[in-house]
């Protein structure tokens, strides 16, 4: 085990087999972290982002990890340097500074549950973030007490700070909703197939239909500069707790049941069966968010201005 050198320019392009097909791989880092050697650089599949191959050296097999999470842009020259057993540090060195440091999971728990669940081999980008400003902000609650409206606010106000990540869902679009702007509404399906895929930074079933945020949703935001606002439920919310993202979590609570209850209807977006679920999934969504430890902030929206203050500042 080690940090192996970047390879010199005669060794930058070669074939590995991997019993099936051949990939070609330049501009490589090498590292070996337990009883597999990873190949970082750019690889013929991994288009304009860096790739990484693996080679098990108890079985002598290429393999080719499913990737997660955003990833770096390729470049000629990086470094490696292995942190420990589960994740190694990939400096990318002809970057500007804010976009130079990257984290490569290997054998975290994150990358080990996400392996288990999409039963193929996984490793997991995320971006070094410098100081606590671009941290995403995961914005959770029941139906009806005010994430949205919340958040609308936010945006408004901030349009070139904050960034929503636009989930994909199964369910039917509101009357003023927008495909790509509130939501990509999807069929169930493609929703499958791309969790399958690793396209998912986290999913959840939630009032019978499928939610998720996709890499891609987190990484438009963030490769604008802009820090992402995430309003995904508890389900959700504990999944990216899970992952690298290293985000803030905030959980919003109504003041009574009554008045969530009198939100929900006084929306009108839901039919009388839809509120009732909402209802009733609303107390398990509140008793997870109270006690479960995940949230960073439990904010109570009451008065909205005064929500919309301590949003701005949780203390
Ligand atoms: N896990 C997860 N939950 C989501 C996502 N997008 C939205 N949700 C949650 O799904 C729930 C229902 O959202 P929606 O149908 O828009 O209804 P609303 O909360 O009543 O406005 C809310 O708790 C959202 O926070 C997502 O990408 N992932
Ligand atoms: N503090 C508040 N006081 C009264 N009504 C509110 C408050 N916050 C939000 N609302 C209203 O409650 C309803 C539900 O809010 P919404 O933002 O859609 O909730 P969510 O996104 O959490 O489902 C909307 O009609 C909104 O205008």
């Amino acid at each position: 085990m080690g940090e192996a050198p970047v390879m010199f320019e005669e060794d930058l392009h070669k074939n590995i087999s991997n019993g099936t097909r051949s990939v070609s791989m330049a501009y490589e880092a090498v590292v070996a972290v337990a009883n597999k050697q990873y190949l970082v650089g750019s690889t013929d599949e991994s288009g304009s982002s860096i790739g990484v191959l693996a080679l098990d050296q108890t079985t002598s097999k290429w393999i080719t990890p499913v990737v997660l999470g955003d990833k770096p842009k390729i470049c000629m020259d990086l470094s490696v340097i292995i942190l420990n057993e589960e994740r190694i540090l990939v400096i990318r060195r002809d970057a500007a500074s804010e976009d130079s440091i990257w984290f490569l999971e290997l054998n975290t728990k994150f990358v080990r549950d996400q392996s288990q669940a999409l039963e193929t081999e996984v490793v997991s980008w995320s971006k070094g973030v410098i100081g606590d400003d671009l941290k995403p902000v995961v914005i959770s609650g029941p139906s009806g007490v005010g994430k949205g409206t919340l958040i609308s606010k936010l945006m408004d106000d901030f349009p070139t700070k904050f960034g929503f990540s636009v989930s994909h869902t199964t369910r039917a679009p509101r009357q003023n909703e927008q495909n790509g702007v509130h939501y990509h509404f999807s069929v169930r399906s493609d929703m499958e197939k791309d969790i399958k895929d690793g396209k998912f930074l986290e999913y959840a079933l939630v009032h019978d239909n499928l939610y998720g945020t996709s890499v891609e949703a987190v990484e438009v935001v963030a490769d604008a500069g802009k820090r992402c606002i995430l309003d995904i439920d508890v389900q959700g919310a504990r999944q990216v707790r899970a992952s690298p993202l290293g985000a803030k979590f905030i959980f919003i609570r109504p003041p009574s049941f009554a008045e969530l209850e009198n939100r929900l209807r006084a929306r009108g977006t839901e039919t009388e069966e839809q509120v009732q679920k909402r209802l009733r999934n609303a107390k398990a969504e509140i008793e997870q968010g109270l006690s479960s430890g995940i949230f960073d902030h439990i904010l109570e929206n009451d008065d909205l201005e005064v929500c919309y203050r301590n949003l701005k500042h949780p203390r």
